[in-house]
């Protein structure tokens, strides 16, 4: 039966990663990318961007929407401090079954937790169910029509506080007008965009950091 391209991209990682070395599995699927398949990672242009927003925030705990393949979950995780978390909420099980492996080939599975469902349904579930009190970076990278109702969700479940960063990708391409009006025009937020350029092509992307000023 033929393989998917998730499939794919996973024995990238497990034929040209070394185990165990997360910025190794990082650049094998940029590679695998870049070479042979696109696929909707964040990619490194703009992974450098989250790379540096994740360093300057140096979260404890941290929520990505979007697992996909987990290319920005092993990014976030491999820069996160000791007892750092990151919860990753991933709709298909074939995407999340593949991200698993992606995250222990990385050996980083003490540090993330990949969570299948919904996000509408999961994060009224955070605080009871993994014991999270507020975030400290939510990254956005799912279906572009939820970061809205999701960010309105996350304030209204009070996972959000008074610094919290929330950085968005794909603000430009495919776009978030919605969200993108939200945050730099809400009260609630200090927004700042970030140019950049879609994942391993020249269009024109970027990524949206906004500081919830609660
Ligand atoms: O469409 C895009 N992303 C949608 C991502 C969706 C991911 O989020 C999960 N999810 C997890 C939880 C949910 O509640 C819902 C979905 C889905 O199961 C999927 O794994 C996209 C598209 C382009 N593009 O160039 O076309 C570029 C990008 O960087 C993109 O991110
Ligand atoms: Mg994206």
């Amino acid at each position: 039966t033929q393989s998917t391209r998730p499939q794919r991209l996973l024995h990238a990682v497990q034929k040209n990663a070394t185990r165990g070395d997360p910025r190794s599995v990082v650049k094998a699927i940029d590679n695998f990318c870049r070479q042979k398949e696109w696929a909707m990672n964040v990619g490194d242009e703009k992974g450098c961007i989250l790379d540096s927003v994740v360093s300057e925030v140096n979260p404890v705990t941290v929520l990505e929407l979007g697992t996909y393949c987990g290319y920005s979950t092993v990014r976030i995780a491999s820069l996160l401090p000791p007892r750092a978390k990151i919860i990753t909420l991933e709709f298909n099980p074939d995407y999340a079954k593949i991200a698993r492996q992606v995250i222990a080939w990385a050996g980083l599975e003490d540090k993330i937790q990949v969570v299948e469902g919904p996000s509408g349904e999961w994060i009224p579930k955070m605080k009871e169910q993994f014991g999270v009190k507020t975030f400290d970076l939510v990254f956005l990278d799912h279906w572009k029509d939820r970061y809205l109702p999701d960010t309105k969700l996350l304030e209204d479940c009070g996972l959000l506080r008074k610094g919290t960063i929330l950085l968005a990708d794909n603000v430009i391409c495919p776009g978030t007008p919605d969200y993108l009006e939200y945050v730099r025009n809400s009260p609630r937020y200090k927004s700042q965009y970030f140019k950049s350029h879609l994942e391993y092509t020249k269009a024109e992307d970027g990524l949206e950091k906004s500081v919830f000023l609660g």
